[in-house]
């Protein structure tokens, strides 16, 4: 059974080659046609993904019918094009098994990839794809170990059976809710670490933000309805862990630029930045507070300098933990 993988970033390029180098058969589409000819003749993503080559049955096409005609379609664009690209196609998707691979929440709706689908496309089988993992590892056949989550159970199962390989390994779940703001919410900490250590402010400070940071996201993840023990899985701490500490990390590098006042590549994928807006809207229709959420908001603002966004986490009153 053939995956169509949409969006030929780095991540969509790392799974359909990690899928097809375990057997599958994968077309992977992008939109711009000229670059996914030239990804098929090289038989690589020179632009995302240097330096990994396509297995034999991966097929990079510019298509959107070809990539779409399997049953299972991996979604890897970034989270404010969700929308948009499910909406502009919503009659060729609109019965597919449709698994998000994208991590944030919508600036427009504050909605997560899965309830983005599954309010445009109702009769859609939605899932979420997420967890820790960089593209060049996945792409390199490195172990990694991603969480499924599908709220139908069957559903899951089958998808967990689809995707799973020796490298991917994938645990299942139907907690969607955690398992959207799991992978949503740790690169807005990522992006508050790497100002942390951007600024000089230590590896300390650092351990104490990540822990609050995680306090965070399981109390408004609680409040929203999801299951603590999801967010203390692979799609929260597990995510949480890799990205608050990788250089690898987009988010905590963009972060690291904020703390030391540096200009950051224009055009990088940074989910965090936006969601940390929209999960600020969506928190206070909750009356929940998100004190680093808010924070690192106003930093990208420049509505706050580090300083006095230190001032103000560390002025906060003294609970217990
Ligand atoms: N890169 C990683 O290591 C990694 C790992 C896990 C999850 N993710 C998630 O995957 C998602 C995609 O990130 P990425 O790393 O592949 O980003 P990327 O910057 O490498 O690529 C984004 C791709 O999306 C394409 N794109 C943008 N808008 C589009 C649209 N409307 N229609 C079709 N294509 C469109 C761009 O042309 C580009 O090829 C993000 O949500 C990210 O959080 C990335
Ligand atoms: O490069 P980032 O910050 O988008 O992180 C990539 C993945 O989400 C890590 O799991």
């Amino acid at each position: 059974m053939s995956i169509g993988v949409i969006g030929a970033g780095a991540f969509g390029t790392s799974l359909a080659i990690s899928l097809a180098a375990a057997g599958r058969d994968v077309v992977l589409w992008g939109r711009d046609a000229a670059a996914m000819a030239e990804m098929q003749s090289a038989r690589e993503n020179a632009r995302r993904l240097p330096g990994a080559g396509f297995p034999e049955r991966l097929t990079a096409t510019g298509d959107f019918a070809e990539a779409t005609a399997p049953d299972t379609l991996l979604l890897s664009v970034p989270m404010q094009q969700l929308e948009t690209l499910l909406t502009d196609n919503a009659g060729t998707l609109a019965q597919k098994s449709l698994v998000a691979c994208c991590k944030g929440f919508s600036l427009r709706t504050g909605e997560g990839p899965v309830s983005l689908i599954s309010r445009i496309l109702p009769q859609a089988q939605a899932a979420i794809l997420t967890g820790p993992s960089f593209a060049a590892d996945i792409a390199r056949g490195l172990p990694t170990a991603l969480t499924l989550a599908c709220g139908d159970k069957e559903s899951g199962r089958r998808l967990q059976e689809q995707l799973s390989t020796r490298n991917l390994r994938l645990y299942r779940t139907t907690d969607v809710t955690g398992a959207e703001l799991g992978g949503g919410l740790k690169n807005v900490i990522a992006i508050a670490s790497g100002v942390v250590i951007g600024a000089g402010l230590g590896e300390s400070a650092r351990a104490a933000l990540m822990t609050r940071g995680f306090a965070e996201m399981t109390r408004i993840a609680q409040a929203l309805g999801a299951r603590p023990e999801t967010l203390a899985g692979l799609s929260g701490f597990g995510d949480l862990t890799l990205t608050c500490t990788s250089t690898q990390s987009r988010n905590y590098r963009f972060g690291q630029a904020l703390g030391r006042n540096e200009e950051f590549a224009a055009g990088t994928t940074v989910e965090g930045a936006a969601t940390a807006r929209a999960m600020l809207g969506v928190a206070e229709r909750h009356g929940a507070e998100m004190p680093i959420t808010r924070a690192v908001t106003a930093i990208i603002a420049g509505e706050l300098d580090v300083g006095a966004a230190m001032d103000q986490l560390l002025a906060r009153p003294l609970k217990e933990e």
